[in-house]
């Protein structure tokens, strides 16, 4: 671990992202919160053997006003019994994951033209960086390429150019169970209640360094940490018939997500198709999460003024380019000393993605962009008509870099200074994940029959193995095994019954 480095200066995004913790964080508790100054501790004694008294925290977290994690930290390390339950879940201490990326670029091959130039650029140099205890939010229009990024993110896919880092490394496999990505339409099992939905989610993809009775306890316990427990014996439902509701769907996905207790956290709109105050429940919940000491990414579709509120940071995608990054409380002040404001009363988040969109309907145009596209001599209407969306979004992405350029872009970034990778090696090579072969066949096998059970015993099934019994038992009935043609006869019933 590198510890302090004499003249190392940290700035947080270009804008400074940092903000202070709200009570709220005490309502997550027990087993996801991290003790980060023992992490830090232990980390730091694997890699260099100084004591947790060393390490100057204030390095990782310069300002000291940015502690989020720490803040409900100490106020979990009173709670003894917390700790306990803690340990007897078996939940490992998360390794704090400080996720940095700078000018990612993608690009895909455009079908039917056989150029090796023919490509569309999807992401266009995204830089951002994100620390434990944050919750940084995608937002952008539809087909700004806020997925692709979130797939780069999760090492999915593969980046063109541009660097991703996790904790000053690169993506390694050892990371693949630290990272949580819960999908847009994330697959369950219709027929299965939440709680066996979460304990077969345990029992297969825990390792075996839990017992089976462990591995139960941390299902129940995400199941309270989540507010299931109202609809654990609900099935999840399918499109024919109704199970839970789309919030607690979505909190189950998130939940056999957070059972593996990963220290990074990704979701691709985890509130869409919600009304706003479910919506708002699943981005509090979020926002606890990271203040428990992970590291969430998420994208947002169209989040009420509240909702967005409770993001710690922002990048802001418009057809692929980054607008924004920085945090959320500062998005509106960017905009407005540009000289883009709403000119009627708007929702913050409506107001971004309109930008985002080049919709400049009810907002006031830099002079500058009027300068630069129309003469003087035109009245403003005229130009806010002819003013096409393209000119804005080059407009806002060139003024956008321009602002980067001059913050020293994040070269001047520095995420946290923890040399994990002894660490992820140490753990990746000592833990043992998932179950036996043995146990998942069973497991898998339990949970099919669960799952078909209304399939295999419904009335209609059972009558109509009954009758197809009946009519081919009749069929044979006193067939003759003694004849070459009997015997033939005989292995066709056998060939029928498989
Ligand atoms: N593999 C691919 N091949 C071709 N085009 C792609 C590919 N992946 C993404 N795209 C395109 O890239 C753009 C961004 O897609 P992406 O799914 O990242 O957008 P998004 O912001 O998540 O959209 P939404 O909010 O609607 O989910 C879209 O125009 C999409 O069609």
């Amino acid at each position: 671990m590198r510890i302090k480095q004499p003249g190392d200066e940290i700035q947080e995004g270009v804008h400074g992202c940092e903000e202070k913790t709200t009570s709220e964080t005490k309502s997550w508790s027990t087993g996801f919160l991290v003790n980060m100054e023992s992490t830090v501790a232990e980390i730091d004694c694997v890699s260099i053997g100084v004591s947790s008294n060393d390490i100057d925290l204030s390095v990782l977290y310069p300002d000291s006003s940015s502690l989020p994690i720490m803040a409900s930290l100490s106020e979990a390390d009173d709670e003894e019994s917390e700790l306990h339950t803690w340990k007897k879940l078996g939940f490992e201490p998360t390794l704090p994951i400080c996720l940095k990326f700078e000018d990612v670029t993608y690009k895909v091959p455009v079908k039917g033209e056989k150029t090796p130039d023919a490509n569309k650029y999807i992401l266009h140099g995204i830089t951002g960086l994100v620390h434990p205890g944050e919750v940084l939010a995608l937002m952008g229009p539809s087909g700004g390429g806020k997925t692709t990024l979130l797939n780069l993110l999760s090492g999915r896919i593969k980046l063109d150019s541009g660097t991703i880092t996790y904790n000053n490394q690169p993506y390694s496999k050892s990371l693949k169970w630290r990272i949580g990505f819960v999908l847009q339409d994330d697959v369950a099992f219709p027929h299965l209640t939440v709680k066996e939905t979460l304990t077969y989610a345990a029992l297969l993809r825990l390792p075996n360094t839990l017992t089976m009775q462990q591995k139960k306890e941390r299902a129940t316990y995400v199941i309270s940490e989540l507010g299931l427990e109202r609809c654990q014996n609900t099935v999840i439902g399918g499109t024919f018939f109704r199970g839970i509701s789309g919030g607690e769907r979505k909190r189950v996905c998130i939940a056999n997500e957070i059972l593996l207790n990963p220290s990074l956290l990704l979701l691709d709109e985890p509130t869409s198709g919600l009304d706003s105050t479910t919506a708002l429940q699943i981005v509090k919940m979020l926002r606890n999460i990271a203040r428990s000491g992970k590291t969430v990414v998420t994208t947002i579709h169209q989040p009420s003024s509240r909702l967005f509120s409770k993001f710690d940071k922002l990048i802001l995608l418009g057809k692929g380019s980054s607008l924004y990054f920085g945090k959320v409380s500062d998005a509106m002040l960017y905009f407005s000393s540009m000289g883009c404001s709403p000119l009627i009363a708007m929702n913050p988040a409506e107001f971004l993605i309109d930008l985002a969109n080049g919709n400049i309907k009810d907002k006031s145009v830099p002079s500058d962009l009027e300068d630069k596209f129309f003469p003087r001599n035109n009245s403003l209407d005229m130009k806010h008509g002819e003013l096409s969306q393209v000119d804005v979004h080059e407009y806002l992405v060139e003024a956008y870099a321009v602002k980067e350029a001059k913050l020293g872009k994040t070269k001047l970034i520095k995420p946290l200074l923890i040399d994990a990778e002894p660490r992820m090696k140490a753990r990746s090579s000592t833990m043992e994940w998932g179950a036996t072969w043995w146990d998942q066949f069973s497991i898998l096998f339990r949970r099919g029959l669960k799952e078909r059970r209304h399939e295999y015993f419904s009335c209609i099934r059972i009558t109509q193995v009954f009758l197809t019994a009946i009519v081919m038992g009749l069929l044979w009935w006193r067939s003759d095994a003694s004849s070459p043609k009997g015997l033939q006869d005989q292995a066709t019933i056998c060939y029928m019954c498989l």
